[in-house]
């Protein structure tokens, strides 16, 4: 579905670079999981495969069957959310027209679907960090995307609602089979969430590792947990590459 094929990722006020030598293809439908310590240059990934950045060496490249161009949906670590505006409007943000009937429509099937029906005139600081996200999720599945990025989803919520989030993440994508890019610097939650895991080493990013995730589904903890220790235990095969 995309071949990404970075060379060479630098920021102007850096001569190292933050990316090197980094390939790999993302199949339809898959959810991948990229796990890497902290400032790897994970969410410097996710900008370049967005098409926000698009300053680098190499080629990201579509490959779609009637070379219609993928629609890209991203979820940061923080909502974004405007504060001024209701949930709805900040759902409809991302589209053309604010006005459309059908937009607003389904702006509120999107609420509903995130386990926020009923709160669609309320502002985002009436909202605990954990409805926030869905949110910005609602907001990330207006466009219909083909791939939808996840930099760190999960991040600085209490347990129950990152639970909860993470399953809502699940349901939508086993309901809609779009494809997932996952960044984490957790290996467990990637190994909840993923069919496949890219480890990436401290900067400048590289994949060190590749492990296919083949879990049943739902994944119980009890696997979650042997398949973690015994990646933990690879004679220090991933050492650096987790927090
Ligand atoms: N816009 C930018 N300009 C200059 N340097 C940047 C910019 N964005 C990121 N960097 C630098 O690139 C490196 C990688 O940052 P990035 O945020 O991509 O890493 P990360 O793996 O996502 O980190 P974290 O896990 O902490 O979110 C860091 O050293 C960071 O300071």
């Amino acid at each position: 579905m995309m071949n990404v094929r970075i060379s060479t990722k630098a920021y102007a006020n850096s001569a190292a670079p933050v990316i090197k030598d980094l390939n790999f293809n993302l199949e339809r439908g898959e959810f991948l999981a990229i796990v890497g310590p902290s400032g790897a240059g994970k969410s410097s990934l996710l900008n370049l495969i967005a098409g926000v950045d698009t300053k680098f060496e190499g080629a990201i490249a579509s490959q779609t069957p009637d070379a219609k161009p993928l629609t890209i949906g991203i979820m940061f670590q923080e909502p974004r959310l405007m504060p001024w505006l209701t949930l709805l409007e900040n759902v409809c943000l991302v589209s053309d027209s604010l006005e459309s009937t059908l937009v607003i429509k389904r702006a509120h099937a999107l609420l509903d679907d995130v386990g926020l029906a009923g709160l669609a005139g309320q502002y985002p600081n009436q909202l605990s960090g954990g409805m926030q996200r869905r949110v910005a999720l609602a907001r990330a599945l207006m466009a219909e995307p083909d791939i939808l990025l996840l930099d760190e989803p999960l991040v600085s919520l209490d347990q129950p609602a990152a639970t909860q989030l993470r399953e809502l993440l699940h349901n939508v994508w086993q309901a809609r089979q779009f494809t997932v890019v996952y960044v984490t610097h957790q290996l467990d939650e990637a190994i909840a969430m993923a069919d496949r895991i890219l480890f990436l080493s401290t900067s400048p990013a590289r994949i060190i590792k590749e492990e296919i995730i083949d879990l049943p589904r739902p994944r119980q903890q009890q696997n979650i947990d042997a398949l973690g220790a015994s990646l933990r235990g690879r004679a220090g095969l991933l050492s650096g590459c987790m927090d």
